[in-house]
């Protein structure tokens, strides 16, 4: 790709010839504009600095050399005064936004220093320039910059010893929200969990303002900031509570911040207001509109740490990270580009309130009994536009004149969908009965003034309906009076000079004129006036036409600028109504999110799940979610599941049961029988549960989990230098040190990147402490067989088997989960169908044989001591 506009060099240039670092400038020796841009280039070190000249955005110096290598543009020079030739490369203006956009998306800062005057107002010097914007990953606004179905947030954080203050917005839907906690663990997962674009950090270090990319490292981040995001290094002075307490009161108009929940977190209000200074900082001359910070607590909701997420592949798969084949995916039958991100969102931080889960379950099964009301609703809501983000633009003063006639569309919809849901009676449909009226009226508004399919641009007029301003109809009028006297000037010459041929054309450089051809030029009357000789003709003005022309472009950019006056006044009511719309934005996403999971629950045969306070797991024909739906109909195998033993319960109803729940599952059966399927199975159901969906079971009742944990067979992490087994070794480290018996731990094999007895040992030491000390719910998928023994051992375990039927070449995979443990393993078996050398396979049947005859292990555990 090639963007080159000036002074395109005809050999690659030599830097030795130009000036590419801007500190190495004599100043007194640059010409006006350069020296300009060497002050904003000081305030703005880190950044790349975009610099508008006529029709380009330029960068010199560094920026340059930078510039062109990053976006593969052409690097050229340019005389900057008595200087000398300094390095240049740019982009055309028109196409600023994705060249600042593939700035950003490689981690950088883009600063646009745009020309705030019309360059002719300006003659005889400079043409006036300011920085208007500066754009960080975080702080995105335009459309084509920001995916449609995922949050973009900027994340700020204050650390003080082991407490920790997070807070994080997203600009272009207002979302605002703060926390404090006092485990650091608790902040490393929640920024694994928000995947923010850019994570703010006050320090001290030298090089403030700076942006670190992705992976790059610096001695001033704290070490529990994981290194995979972009962290952007401020001063601490606006992280100060003095500074950061006032700014919140101010810009929410509050005395007090009680009211938002976080008065006595200073933490979290210093990370807030370090945050709001920072888009004060960045935005400039477009303000962010922010819905009212709102505080939560991490522990407020089921925990899913990153592992876990991407073990149970959440939003995207492990094997090669697409959403395709996700959970999300899996999911996903939303109609809104808000409801999508909604429904990420909860997925992302399921719920541990019964209260809150039971009224998104009543929303869903409202929705699937009423099969009408389900499916208007989702037809409707498909014609409803991103509100949030379209509400967001208007708010910064990014939107145009489509953007506000999208949101007027939308806006217009709501009363057809209050009206749809009149009846009803779960809490989320409810919340969509009453629009307000204001709302409607804003949406009639905008319907009024802007004309059906606005333009682009809006300072080139053509917005507006006629009606709307009398003094634009008037001036309208004028124009096209003139443009007609115009048109028909034509017609009237060639009758007063007698001249067939003449014409009336226009051109940029002489405006109106009339033309003649030179054999009729004698015949021309005395009041023209000659302007220009070309070959064949004559060009013209008389003092009329040029006084018709004047009128024409004067009222012409009278009437753009009273257009581009009357739509601003539009998006500042709307930009007024933000918090109204985003209020009702919300409902309408939650409310598309449960209709979607309403649907898919119709479709897939999801059951509600019952849920409960205590440690129970019930699932009765359990499915997984996603290999379900991968599979052709009715090919997979339901599998039920009891966990989470209740010993006061039991106690009291000896006889209901004959064999009490267990804690924890030891699973065995062969390679590919369906271990690994059915222990996501279990995580997926619970999470979906607490997200308030229903399940792929025939019956479930689930008491709450507090986390969720998964050990699943790791690869060697080579990014950090740790070999399969360390990996291994720190995943059941964090899940020992973390679980209680309200979590439920999932643990694909323990210990096969080591010896085998030492792997069988640490294996069975796992078992056993979870099962006497946690007593967290778990299953524990297995090749180890011996560890079968455990259950004759501990009352709170069991033996379960993926069963296989054996027939005499070959092995048929049946994925039924039963009780028992599986006796043998087919490991040589499957040796020998992926076509081993039968020597081979031979000599392994004989290894065996000895190894069972001389080990010890199983019946020596049998005797160990466990209390
Ligand atoms: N209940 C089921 N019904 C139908 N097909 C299933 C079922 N469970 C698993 N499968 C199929 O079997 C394949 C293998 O399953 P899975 O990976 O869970 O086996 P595994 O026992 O964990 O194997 P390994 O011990 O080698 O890791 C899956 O890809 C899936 O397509």
């Amino acid at each position: 790709m090639t963007a080159s506009h000036s002074e395109t060099p005809s050999t690659k240039p030599d830097a030795s010839t130009f000036i590419s670092d801007h500190r190495q400038v004599d100043r007194s020796k640059l010409s006006q504009m350069y020296l300009h841009y060497v002050e904003t280039k000081d305030k703005y070190p880190h950044a790349m600095l975009l610099y508008r000249v006529g029709d380009f955005f330029e960068c010199y110096f560094q920026d340059a050399v930078k510039l062109a290598q990053e976006l593969e543009l052409v690097l050229t020079s340019k005389q900057a005064g008595e200087q000398g030739r300094v390095a240049m490369s740019g982009v055309p203006h028109h196409a600023w936004e994705r060249y600042a956009t593939m700035l950003v998306e490689k981690g950088y800062a883009v600063v646009i220093c745009d020309q705030v005057e019309d360059a002719a107002e300006a003659t005889g010097r400079l043409v006036r320039r300011e920085v208007t914007r500066v754009l960080t990953p975080g702080t995105l606004l335009q459309e084509g910059m920001l995916k449609s179905s995922r949050n973009n947030y900027l994340a700020a954080v204050v650390i003080a010893a082991n407490h920790w203050g997070l807070a994080y917005a997203d600009i272009s839907t207002g979302e605002f929200l703060t926390a404090q906690g006092s485990d650091l663990e608790h902040l490393t997962q929640e920024l694994m969990r928000l995947q923010p674009s850019e994570v703010l950090v006050p320090t001290n270090a030298p090089d403030l303002g700076s942006l670190l990319r992705p992976g790059e490292t610096s001695p001033h981040l704290p070490e529990c900031l994981p290194p995979a995001f972009c962290y952007s290094l401020r001063s601490q002075f606006p992280f100060s509570q003095g500074e950061a307490r006032p700014r919140l009161l101010q810009k929410f108009k509050l005395r007090s911040l009680e009211g938002l929940g976080c008065d006595h977190l200073p933490l979290a209000v210093r990370a807030a207001g370090g945050l709001l200074e920072y888009l004060e900082d960045t935005q400039k001359e477009n303000p962010v509109s922010l819905q009212r910070l709102r505080t939560y607590t991490v522990t407020d909701y089921l925990i899913v740490d990153s592992q876990t997420r991407r073990n149970l592949e959440i939003t995207q798969t492990v094997r090669d990270g697409t959403y395709h084949g996700s959970l999300l995916w899996a999911l996903d039958r939303t109609s809104t580009a808000m409801g999508g991100r909604a429904l990420r969102r909860w997925l992302l931080q399921p719920l541990i309130d019964i209260k809150g889960i039971r009224a998104r379950q009543d929303t869903i099964e409202e929705l699937m009994e009423n099969t009408p009301l389900r499916q208007d609703l989702r037809q409707l809501l498909r014609q409803i536009y991103d509100l949030e983000r379209l509400t967001g633009r208007a708010g910064s003063g990014t939107a145009n004149a489509r953007d506000l006639a999208a949101l007027a569309d939308s806006l217009s919809r709501l009363p057809e969908l209050s009206h749809l849901v009149a009846d009803t009676r779960s809490p989320f449909l409810k919340a969509l009965q009453k629009v307000p009226s204001i709302l409607e009226e804003l949406a009639q508004k905008l319907h009024a003034h802007l004309v059906e399919s606005p333009p682009i641009h809006i300072k080139e007029g053509g917005l507006i309906r006629p009606g709307v301003n009398s003094l634009l109809d008037d001036r309208k009028a004028t124009v096209e009076a003139d443009q007609q006297w115009i048109a028909n000037l034509e017609v009237d010459e060639r009758a007063k000079t007698g001249i067939p041929t003449l014409k009336v054309g226009f051109n940029k450089t002489f405006g109106y004129y009339i033309s003649i051809s030179r054999a009729k030029a004698d015949q021309v009357p005395a009041n023209y006036i000659r302007k220009q000789t070309l070959t064949n003709e004559e060009r013209y003005i008389t003092p009329d036409l040029k006084e018709r022309e004047a009128r024409i472009l004067t009222a012409r950019d009278d009437l753009n600028q009273l257009e581009y006056e009357i739509f601003t006044a539009l998006r500042e009511e709307v930009a007024e109504q933000a918090e109204v719309i985003r209020n009702l934005s919300r409902a309408v996403a939650a409310a598309d999110v449960l209709c979607g999971l309403a649907e898919l629950a119709v479709q897939q045969g999801y059951c509600r799940p019952e849920m409960l306070p205590g440690r129970e797991i019930n699932i009765v024909d359990g499915r997984h979610p996603v290999v379900e739906q991968s599979l052709p109909a009715g090919f997979f195998v339901p599998n039920s599941t009891q966990l989470g033993r209740d010993e006061e319960a039991e106690s009291e109803n000896v006889s209901a049961s004959s064999s009490p729940t267990p804690d924890l599952i030891i699973l065995t059966g062969p390679n590919a029988s369906g271990k690994s399927c059915y222990l996501r199975q279990v995580g997926l159901i619970q999470l979906m549960a607490q997200i308030g969906s229903f399940v792929p079971a025939r019956f479930a009742r689930l008491g709450i989990c507090d986390r969720i944990f998964t050990r699943v067979g790791a690869v060697d992490d080579l990014a950090t230098g740790q070999s399969t087994f360390m990996v291994e070794m720190n995943e059941t480290a964090n899940i020992l040190n973390h679980a209680t018996s309200r979590s439920l731990v999932l643990l694909d094999e323990i210990g096969r990147g080591t010896a085998t007895f030492d792997g069988l040992s640490i294996a069975w030491a796992v078992a056993e402490y979870i099962a006497v000390e946690i007593r967290a719910r778990t299953i524990f998928a297995t090749h180890y067989h011996e560890l079968n023994e455990l259950a004759s051992i501990l009352p709170n375990v069991a033996n379960y088997q993926v069963t296989v039927k054996e027939l005499p070449d070959q092995i048929i995979f049946l994925h039924q989960v039963q009780p028992g443990g599986a006796d043998k393993s087919y490991g040589i078996e499957a040796g020998r169908l992926a076509g081993l050398p039968a020597v081979v396979i031979q000599r392994a049947k004989q290894v065996m044989g000895q190894i069972e005859k001389h080990s010890k292990i199983a019946m020596g555990l049998q005797n160990l001591d466990v209390d």
